[in-house]
């Protein structure tokens, strides 16, 4: 059976992109898409996603971890969606369309290469000792880090989402350093059991813990560096509920292809 994918990438964090409208889906084969994802054996990404036809929405998003399991919301992964459905030609500048946890509003640019993505309104952040615990559409874990550049994420990461507190559900966990004009952040993400080079929810949850962290209000843009890029992030916070959220980045199609 040959598998027609496009591959796109968010500021680093790489997806293969599956045009699934014609017909519902059904029958995932889990594996096949872990080897899809598999750096060595397959095409190589942090997640897989199809995209399907929804009969109230534009289109539906259904994402996969590069283990092969269903992911929650992916939110690089939601802006290259977009970028590929105005490639599909299901969209033009802006879309509505349906995720795992809910519907989603995007905004593209003409060119079709920076998408500003909605996320979900958030109002729930509890802390783990210094650390900030919060679901942006995925869990995140966000802790305070200095020389960030030269710390072992993937060890330390890799710790606090094993310990006995998260290993069962997991959690994605971010590391972040205030550096005045713009927050550098690292993230060992869930089901891809690594650091990416970026986590869109990841980067939106940094951005709300560091929010409350600083005690700020009222409408906040927060800039971002990551390992494979830049990302902003605008909200407005009341002091207790986190609303008109906006993840925006570049989303790329790096190249298409087919396997057997
Ligand atoms: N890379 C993602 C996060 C994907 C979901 C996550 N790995 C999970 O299922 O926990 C993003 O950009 O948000």
């Amino acid at each position: 059976m040959k598998i027609n994918f496009f591959k796109y990438q968010g500021a680093g964090n790489d997806f293969i992109l599956i045009d699934h409208t014609m017909s519902p889906l059904e029958n995932i084969d889990n594996s096949l898409i872990e080897q899809l994802c598999h750096r060595r054996f397959g095409v190589g990404a942090d997640g897989l996603m199809f995209v399907t036809k929804h009969k109230d929405y534009d289109f539906e998003m259904h994402y996969f971890n590069a283990d092969g399991n269903l992911g929650s919301m992916c939110g690089n992964g939601g802006r290259c969606i977009v970028a590929f459905a105005k490639h599909l030609g299901l969209i033009e500048k802006e879309t509505n369309f349906l995720a795992v946890d809910g519907p989603h509003y995007a905004r593209i640019s003409e060119n079709g290469e920076w998408v500003d993505l909605q996320m979900i309104d958030v109002n729930i952040i509890n802390k783990d000792n210094e650390a900030y615990i919060l679901n942006t559409g995925s869990p995140h874990y966000v802790a305070l880090q200095s020389d960030l550049k030269n710390f072992d994420v993937f060890t330390e990461g890799k710790n606090i989402r094993y310990n006995n507190i998260y290993s069962e559900k997991g959690i994605n966990v971010n590391f972040v350093e205030d550096k005045g004009d713009y927050l550098f952040v690292r993230t060992y993400e869930r089901g891809v059991e690594d650091e990416t080079y970026a986590c869109g929810t990841g980067v939106t949850a940094v951005a709300m813990a560091m929010a409350k962290h600083k005690n700020q209000t009222g409408h906040i843009k927060t800039d971002i560096k990551v390992l494979g890029g830049d990302i902003k992030i605008e909200f407005d916070y009341d002091g207790n509920v986190f609303t008109n959220v906006f993840l925006c980045g570049p989303a790329k199609l790096v190249f298409e292809g087919e396997v057997e």
